[in-house]
């Protein structure tokens, strides 16, 4: 359980400490003082990543050197520098060198508002997200994906100087190299979906028990077949200089009641859909003893009462949970944290 977090020149927090003492933790206020940055200093510091940059130093307090997050568990302190040097970080005062050895101390699952590009967004959006989970609840996954990067980019980089009067031997070994790496991702992808959807259904029914949702995974190109595509399109590969076929072009198809979410489920129902995706994830998460986080930002504000009731009550007890929202909630059993300009 988190007991302490505390930001330095982390966003618009200059020096911020907060004890906490409960499982449940609803930070309320007003729009821009700061309540998602504190969800993203929980996250930051289990990934090493912000859910809503990419560029690490956007989270440095404009003018200042450096950022600092804190997190201190019943087990562990955990803390994260960013600078101008790159990003550093340590558990109990030891500074890991290699990240991968690094995240996930704690695992965090977030919903945030940009969470609804899983539905409305682009494949890149949804694959970004398979790759995020995969990586947390699978370390070999990680490894996989990083390896098919890693290849994918020196065959587009091969892509970039063969003619087709080349010779082939070099480019025909890195192509033989990534179906192989592409058959393991595939089938792991395969098999994590299979699971995340039968946990989404059932999520998904407890806000929800009139409509059904799914999600499926459409593979670019089926598992095994991938070399035999390649070999087929190796001309056009290298008219366009790039690989146009791979799990790097992998799709997620999320539907309701057997149609394209993103064109017929409400504004609300998407809403419910992603949060009870990332509650499914718990499921699947909860099979290792890893603890974990669950990270709702703004979350109550778009649903109606009967649902803000419904979400709340099934919200897993075991996990520690921080909500944000801009007005105070009336549950018991939670530890409210009122931010003002003064902090
Ligand atoms: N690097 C930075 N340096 C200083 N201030 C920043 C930096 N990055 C963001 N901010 C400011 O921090 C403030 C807090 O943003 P944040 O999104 O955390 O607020 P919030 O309380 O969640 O707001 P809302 O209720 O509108 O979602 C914003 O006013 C933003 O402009």
């Amino acid at each position: 359980m988190i007991k302490e977090i505390k930001l330095k020149q982390f966003r618009n927090h200059e020096s911020l400490h907060l004890k906490i003492q409960n499982k449940r933790i609803f930070i309320f206020g007003n729009n821009g003082l700061g309540k998602t940055s504190i969800l993203e200093g929980i996250y930051f510091a289990s990934l090493t990543k912000s859910h809503r940059t990419s560029e690490d130093k956007a989270l440095i307090m404009a003018g200042k050197p450096y950022a600092k997050v804190d997190i201190i568990t019943d087990e562990h302190h955990y803390q994260v520098v960013i600078s101008d040097a790159g990003t550093k970080a340590s558990i109990d005062k030891v500074q890991i060198p290699k990240m991968s050895e690094y995240i996930n101390g704690y695992r965090v699952v977030m919903f945030s508002p940009e969470d609804l590009e899983l539905i409305k967004g682009q494949p890149s959006d949804r694959r970004q997200f398979l790759d995020i989970e995969m990586s947390q609840i699978h370390k070999p996954y990680m490894l996989v994906l990083s390896k098919y990067k890693q290849i994918l980019k020196q065959r587009n980089a091969l892509l970039k100087n063969l003619t087709l009067n080349d010779d082939m031997t070099f480019f025909k070994i890195i192509t033989d190299q990534l179906c192989i790496v592409a058959d393991e991702m595939i089938e792991k992808r395969k098999s994590f979906i299979e699971k995340l959807n039968q946990a989404f259904k059932i999520r998904f029914k407890a806000f929800n028990d009139l409509d059904e949702v799914s999600v499926s995974y459409e593979p670019n190109v089926p598992s095994k077949s991938l070399k035999q595509v390649l070999n087929d399109k190796k001309e056009k590969d290298i008219l366009t200089q790039t690989t146009s076929f791979g799990p790097h072009r992998d799709e997620l198809k999320f539907e309701f009641n057997g149609q394209e979410s993103k064109t017929y489920a409400s504004q609300g129902q998407q809403r419910l859909m992603v949060i009870s995706l990332k509650l499914a994830l718990l499921d699947i998460y909860d099979s290792d003893q890893i603890e974990t986080i669950i990270l709702l930002d703004d979350v109550l504000s778009e649903l109606d009462q009967d649902k803000q009731h419904k979400l709340l009550n099934h919200l897993p007890g075991k996990y520690q949970t921080f909500i944000s929202g801009v007005e105070t909630i009336e549950i018991k059993d939670i530890q409210q944290i009122h931010l003002t300009k003064e902090q």
